[in-house]
């Protein structure tokens, strides 16, 4: 059995990316969406990757980007993937992997079995499917807000692809979660923090080890 991948997103602290590093953390997310609580400029995330071994990703998380932001991203050399989190189409999300020549993950939003079935366009056009929950139309941001979705849904789903699972995952229900859906990966963002975009070094810990042993 291979070991769960983590993803501890909306780093934005050296301490932080330190202490996820440090908890076994597989991958870490740097939100660049200037609305965001979470939000970190190209430089930042150059400066935040540079602390990071190999091993661990790194996964600049955008919304409806420009190809100006992205080219910016892709520029600091510090990314190993780009996480698609808006509405971006199938084509967007090929047509981003090819240009810049970087792996693609895509967050799909989940409310019904619908949109999971939806998901399997993007097979082939992205590296990585990422469920979260969809959030309420006109929402500030379009993740990290804690909202849960129906993890049934995804109970014996086939999905052509590499995926992982996000939204509203804690410390408390991680391991729940990935006894129904059997996720190979975990993210997780609002979870972690003692405030919206202030990441506290304990829940990370603590959320990696009951990932760990779920
Ligand atoms: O976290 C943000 O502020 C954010 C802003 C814009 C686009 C995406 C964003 N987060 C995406 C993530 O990958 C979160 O980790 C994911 O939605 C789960 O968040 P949470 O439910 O708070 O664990």
């Amino acid at each position: 059995m291979s070991r769960l991948a983590i993803k501890i997103c909306g780093l934005s602290t050296p301490d932080t990316v330190g202490a996820a590093v440090r908890a076994g953390a597989s991958h870490l997310g740097f939100v660049h969406f200037p609305k965001s609580p979470r939000h970190v400029e190209a430089e930042q995330i150059r400066a935040l990757a540079a602390l990071v071994p190999p091993h661990v990703g790194r996964v600049a998380v955008v919304a409806d980007p420009a190809d100006e932001t992205i080219a910016a991203l892709v520029a600091t050399n510090a990314l190993t993937a780009l996480q698609l989190h808006g509405k971006e189409t199938p084509e967007r999300a090929a047509a981003v992997r090819a240009r810049f020549g970087i792996p693609v993950w895509k967050a799909i939003s989940v409310k019904t079995g619908a949109d999971i079935d939806a998901a399997e366009a993007y097979a082939g056009a992205v590296d990585l499917l990422l469920f979260d929950a969809k959030t309420p139309e006109g929402a500030a941001l379009p993740g990290g807000m804690g909202l849960r979705f129906d993890w049934t849904l995804l109970r014996g789903a086939s999905i052509g692809a590499p995926w992982g699972l996000s939204g509203g995952l804690s410390i408390g229900n991680v391991a729940q979660a990935v006894a129904i859906t059997r996720a190979p990966l975990v993210d997780i963002s609002s979870g972690v923090e003692s405030a919206p975009g202030i990441k506290d070094v304990d829940k990370i810990v603590a959320f990696c080890k009951a990932a760990e042993l779920s």
